[in-house]
């Protein structure tokens, strides 16, 4: 199988709060963007494209190696993916589509998403159990309900696609249309979409708590599997 990774690399990190595009923001001296790249190779896919904020472009390929290509992204992640997208070469059969924003997903999590699409799957996410209690509320933060959390799960990136599948359910997305992920994009399209177990190392990096978490993850040598 031939995969292509998008990687979306073209948000601000308004919640990080880094006076840099939170790809840049140095995790162990190295962009956030470049782990994420450096993972995805190590877990079997071919090529990459990676989707950068316009004003910082050159910022961005002075860091990336020189094989991945780069494009621009646009004003809300479900654009920069529809621009990622565009952009992949014509050999890719899967799409495998990433945040920049989780720099320390293990090879072990990118081949296991790859792994159920090459058993068939049209659609993959990794995904982990919730080990909260969780709870609704209502407009002024009173607990309405206990949610039962033996059926919910966190979905990570990189979630995977059949090619023609995702292309498909992006034309048929309103243009301006914005989704919190690409399952979203294909399940509205009636894509039935396959879990794979997710990895707690593969966390999303979006306060200064979490850039504090992935440092230590590093220094306790459990990145690379
Ligand atoms: N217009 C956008 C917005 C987000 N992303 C990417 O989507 C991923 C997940 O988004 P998030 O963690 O929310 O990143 P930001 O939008 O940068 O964060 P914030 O909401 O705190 O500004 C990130 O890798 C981010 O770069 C993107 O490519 N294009
Ligand atoms: C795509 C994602 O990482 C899956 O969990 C998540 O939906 C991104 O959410 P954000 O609001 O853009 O941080």
């Amino acid at each position: 199988m031939h995969a292509v990774a998008i990687v979306a690399a073209a948000g601000s990190g308004s919640r990080l709060g880094a006076d840099l595009p939170k790809a840049l923001v140095p995790l162990a001296g190295r962009p956030l963007v470049c782990w994420a790249v450096e993972g995805l190779l190590a877990g079997g896919v071919a090529e990459v494209v990676v989707v950068v904020p316009a004003a910082q472009r050159a910022e961005f390929e002075a860091v990336l190696p020189p094989e991945v290509t780069v494009v621009d992204g646009g004003a809300t992640r479900t654009a920069s993916v529809r621009a990622g997208l565009a952009a992949a070469g014509s050999a890719a059969t899967a799409v495998l589509v990433h945040d920049a924003a989780r720099p320390l997903t293990p090879p072990g999590a990118v081949a296991r998403v790859l792994g159920a699409l090459g058993a068939g799957a049209l659609a993959v996410v990794p995904v982990l159990p919730v080990v909260d209690t969780t709870v609704l509320v209502d407009d002024d933060g009173l607990v309405v309900d206990a949610v039962p959390r033996a059926p919910l799960r966190r979905v990570q990136t990189p979630q995977g696609f059949d090619r023609a599948t995702l292309e498909a359910a992006y034309d048929a997305l309103e243009p301006d249309a914005e989704l919190t992920d690409d399952a979203a994009v294909v399940r509205r399209a009636g894509v039935a979409v396959t879990t794979v177990p997710g990895d707690e190392r593969s966390a999303k990096v979006t306060v200064p708590h979490d850039l504090a978490l992935a440092e230590l993850t590093l220094t306790l040598g459990e990145t690379t599997t």
